[in-house]
C-alpha cells in the first residue's frame, strides 16, 4: 500500500505539496491526477526518497522509502526523465540497472519480450521513439519484481496499441497483489487503466475514491425532443426541472427519464427523441481539478 499523511512540500513560500493525505491500496490502479504544477511530480519524488518532506510522511507499506530494506526488490518507478545514456542499447542499458536490482540475465530477456521491445532490444536508446523509452523504463522498473508500481505519466508517447499494452501489464500486476500508482494530467488518457483516482489542484486533496463514483458524481441531464418544445418546457419547469433549450432541443436538469416521459404523456405531446447525456470526462475532471 502507498500512503501519504499530512504531507507537505514548501519551496520558499510556495506550498508544492500541501497536507496531502491519501492512500493506493493493494490490488488496484490508482490514478494520480493533476493539471500542469499541481504537485504530482514532487510527492511522487517524497515517496521515493528523492524530495525530503517540509513536514508530513510518505509512506510504502507503512515505511518511508529510505527504511526500506530492499528498495529496488519493494518499489519500481517510472519518472518524466530519461534514464538512459543515448548511444547505449536498450538491452545493455537493462543488463547494467539488472545488476543493481539483482536480477539475472534472464530475467532481462524475459522483460524486454513482455514490453515489446525484443526486437529493437540491439538498437541505441538515442534512437527510441518515447513510445519505446517508455516501454524501456516500464521494463526497468519491473527488473527487480517490486509490488509496488510508481509510474509518472506513464502513458505520454504511447499510441493506443501501447496504451492497450499498458493496460494488460498494470492489470496483471494489480491482480497478482501489487499495487499501482499512475499519474497524469489527463483523466481521460487513464480512464480505461484506472479503478481508483486521486485528484489533487495546487498541492492539496480535491478528491479520492473509485472512478466509478466520479461518473455517479455527475448528475445526468436530459435531451428531450417533442412535437410541442414550449408546452414540454412549462410542463418540467413546473415539475421542478430546470430547462435551457435551442428552440427544439430541451436540456433538463432535474427529473429522471421516466419523469420525463410520463410528463410528456400527461400532457398529450409526443417525444420524438428521450436521451441521457453521458458525462463528459474531462468535464468533471477540470471541475474538480480547478484552483
Ligand atoms: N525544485 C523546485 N524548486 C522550486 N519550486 C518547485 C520545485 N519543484 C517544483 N516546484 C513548484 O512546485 C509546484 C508543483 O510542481 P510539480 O512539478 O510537482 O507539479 P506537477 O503536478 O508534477 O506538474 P507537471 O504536470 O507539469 O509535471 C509548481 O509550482 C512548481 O513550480
Amino acid at each position: 500500500m502507498i500512503e501519504t499523511l499530512e504531507l507537505t512540500k514548501a519551496y520558499g513560500k510556495t506550498r508544492a505539496v500541501d497536507g496531502l493525505s491519501f492512500t493506493a491500496q493493494t490490488g488496484r490502479v490508482t490514478g494520480f491526477l493533476g493539471l500542469n504544477g499541481s504537485g504530482k511530480t514532487t510527492t511522487l519524488r517524497m515517496l521515493l526518497g528523492l524530495t525530503r518532506p517540509t513536514s508530513g510522511v510518505a509512506l510504502i507499506d507503512g515505511k518511508p522509502y529510505t527504511e526500506l530494506k530492499q528498495p529496488l526488490r519493494q518499489i519500481g518507478a517510472v519518472l518524466e526523465q530519461g534514464i538512459t545514456h543515448p548511444g547505449q542499447s536498450g538491452r545493455a542499458h537493462l543488463l547494467g540497472q539488472a545488476m543493481l536490482a539483482g536480477a539475472s540475465r534472464t530475467r532481462v530477456g524475459e522483460l524486454l519480450d513482455q514490453v515489446g521491445l525484443t526486437d529493437a532490444g540491439s538498437l541505441r536508446t538515442g534512437d527510441y521513439s518515447l513510445g519505446m523509452r517508455q516501454r524501456l523504463a516500464v521494463a526497468t522498473a519491473l527488473l527487480g519484481e517490486p509490488p509496488v508500481l510508481i509510474l509518472d505519466e506513464p502513458a505520454n508517447g504511447l499510441d493506443p496499441e501501447g496504451i492497450a499494452w499498458l493496460r494488460g501489464l498494470l492489470r496483471e500486476h494489480a491482480a497478482a497483489g501489487g499495487t499501482v500508482l499512475i499519474s497524469s494530467h489527463l483523466l481521460a488518457e487513464l480512464a480505461q487503466l484506472i479503478d481508483d483516482v486521486v485528484i489533487i489542484a495546487g498541492g492539496k486533496l480535491r478528491h479520492a475514491g473509485p472512478l466509478q463514483d466520479l461518473y455517479g458524481s455527475a448528475s445526468g441531464r436530459l435531451r428531450v425532443r417533442g412535437a410541442d418544445p414550449v408546452r414540454l418546457w412549462r410542463a418540467f419547469e413546473e415539475a421542478g426541472a430546470k430547462v435551457t433549450t435551442d428552440e427544439e432541443i430541451l436540456e433538463v436538469d432535474g427529473l429522471s427519464p421516466e419523469d420525463a416521459g410520463e410528463i410528456a404523456f400527461a400532457e398529450g405531446v409526443p417525444l420524438y427523441e428521450l436521451s441521457t447525456d453521458t458525462p463528459n470526462l474531462e468535464q468533471i475532471f477540470l471541475t474538480l481539478a480547478a484552483t
